[in-house]
């Protein structure tokens, strides 16, 4: 059996897998609050713990691996988005979890075992922090659940900190019905016009911490295999997370290996709402930039370092796939990818390394093998051919465009010599026009000649 190592961000050190039950390898990985489309950065935790979940897949067979994820569909910026909208909450999330879903398909990433709404987990919430409360871990104060982190001696270690450094470091919230101000939120008083359960403190809504533990319980157990994020939940959700499971069901361990994705970077920042420095996994997609290159360029960088987003990746990874997906056409895949395309993806998922691998299947003709490999990272999919890699590379696509919206003015200024030039140009460079009362639609021909599209400009 193929040996995979991981780097566990608990221990700090790469160590052989073992999972608790290879009949059962269990992931939880904390998945979006869904108000608003995913950024680009939200999707690289998708594509690099479908990436793992693939390979689980391939190791110990595909309904041996449960994995969960799962949509946060209670928060206070859910609640302000419905406050500015006036929409109702459920057509909210249930819209933004419909592109979500969209968007992550059109990356190739396969849909988890299980994807929990919170909302549907609120009772087994109640229940974990009734438990907390009993075993003296947490406390109710002014219609609050508060845990209290001093009762937990492991509290700290799995980002590395001490709780008094962390008062020392952090902007905590202070509040005069906690008795640390690390103390941290297990359930909120909500007002009448906002969600609320009805609860032995009142009625009132989880925190988000409470959320992940309960989920993953439920549906994994006292205790799993691998328990995924951002590097940014590290702290403080994931070690808030390690303290009321371990707390709550102390018989078991909770996660065995945590596994951080490092940050997509935009001009050495993390891309993120709250800076505003972001755009969305659509906007790629509009701008014709194809959902399997988008995974390509995650993938050809390792999950535990940051990086940025450029278009000469872009552009790098549009080549590659169109040459590849020329090399696999008509081909049938190997029985079995290619071992060194899997002890690269075994060695803590070296994503960068296995496309290497890839690199030398083509250059030595094994397309068989390429194909087979290239689809255990998710890549080369039949049928993924439409929205996958896209038929022309991203300068054309913009050419196009260019074109086609100076073939409209033409027609606006009623220059119709200029629009029936392009018209014929168009046909002659074997791009196929089509006219829809939303505009424009293109399709590349199978005679397509780009270079002829320059002399139209
Ligand atoms: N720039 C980024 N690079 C990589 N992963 C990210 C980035 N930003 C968020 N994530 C990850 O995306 C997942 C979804 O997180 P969540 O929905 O909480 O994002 P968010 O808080 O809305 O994003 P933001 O941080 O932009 O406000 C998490 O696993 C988080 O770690
Ligand atoms: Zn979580």
């Amino acid at each position: 059996m193929t040996e995979i190592r991981l780097y566990n961000s608990r221990t700090r050190q790469v160590a052989p897998f073992r999972p608790i039950d290879p009949d059962r390898v269990r992931i939880y990985v904390c998945g979006p609050t869904v108000y608003d489309r995913a950024h680009l950065g939200n999707a690289r935790p998708v594509v690099v713990f479908d990436t793992l979940f693939r390979l689980l897949q391939h190791v110990y067979g595909a309904e041996r691996v449960i994995y969960v994820r799962n949509f946060t569909d209670v928060d206070d910026k859910i609640n302000a988005r419905a406050a500015e909208t006036g929409r109702p909450i459920r057509e909210i999330t249930d819209e933004t979890i419909g592109w979500y879903h969209d968007d992550m398909d059109r990356l190739l990433a396969l849909r988890p075992t299980h994807e929990p709404r919170a909302t549907d987990y609120v009772g087994a919430m109640i229940a974990m922090i009734e438990e907390l409360v009993a075993k003296g871990h947490a406390y109710a104060a002014e219609g609050h659940v508060l845990f209290d982190v001093r009762s937990f001696p492991a509290y700290g270690q799995l980002s590395g900190r001490s709780v008094d450094d962390m008062i020392a470091g952090a902007r905590v919230e202070v509040a005069p019905y906690k008795r640390d101000p690390m103390d941290f939120v297990l359930w909120k008083p909500s007002a009448p016009d906002l969600p609320g359960w009805d609860s032995p403190w009142g009625r009132g809504r989880p925190g988000w911490h409470i959320e992940c533990s309960a989920m993953a319980h439920e549906l994994l157990g006292d205790s799993f295999d691998i328990h995924g994020g951002g590097i940014d939940l590290q702290f403080p959700h994931h070690e808030n997370e390690v303290a009321q499971s371990c707390c709550a069901h102390p018989e078991g361990q909770f996660a065995r290996v945590w596994m951080h994705n490092e940050m997509l970077l935009v001009e050495g920042k993390k891309m993120s709402k709250s800076l505003g420095n972001f755009f969305t996994v659509r906007d790629l997609l509009d701008k014709r930039i194809g959902g399997e290159v988008i995974r390509f360029v995650f993938l050809s960088t390792h999950y535990g370092k940051p990086m940025d987003w450029t278009e000469a990746k872009v552009a790098e990874a549009e080549t590659v796939l169109l040459r590849w997906r020329g090399l696999v056409a008509g081909i049938e895949p190997a029985q079995s990818p290619a071992p060194a395309v899997v002890a690269a993806l075994g060695d803590d998922l070296n994503t960068a390394g296995a496309i290497a691998a890839l690199h030398g299947l083509a250059a030595s003709g094994d397309a068989a093998g390429l194909l087979a490999s290239a689809r255990l990272m998710g890549l080369l999919e039949e049928g993924a051919g439409g929205w996958a890699v896209r038929s022309v590379d991203s300068r054309t696509a913009a050419l196009i465009e260019e074109l086609l919206a100076a073939r409209a003015a033409a027609r606006k200024a009623r220059d119709f010599a200029r629009a029936d030039a392009l018209r014929d140009g168009f046909a002659a460079a074997g791009l196929i026009v089509r006219d829809t009362p939303q505009g424009a639609e293109w399709e590349a021909g199978p005679n397509f000649d780009p270079a002829a599209l320059e002399a139209l400009r």
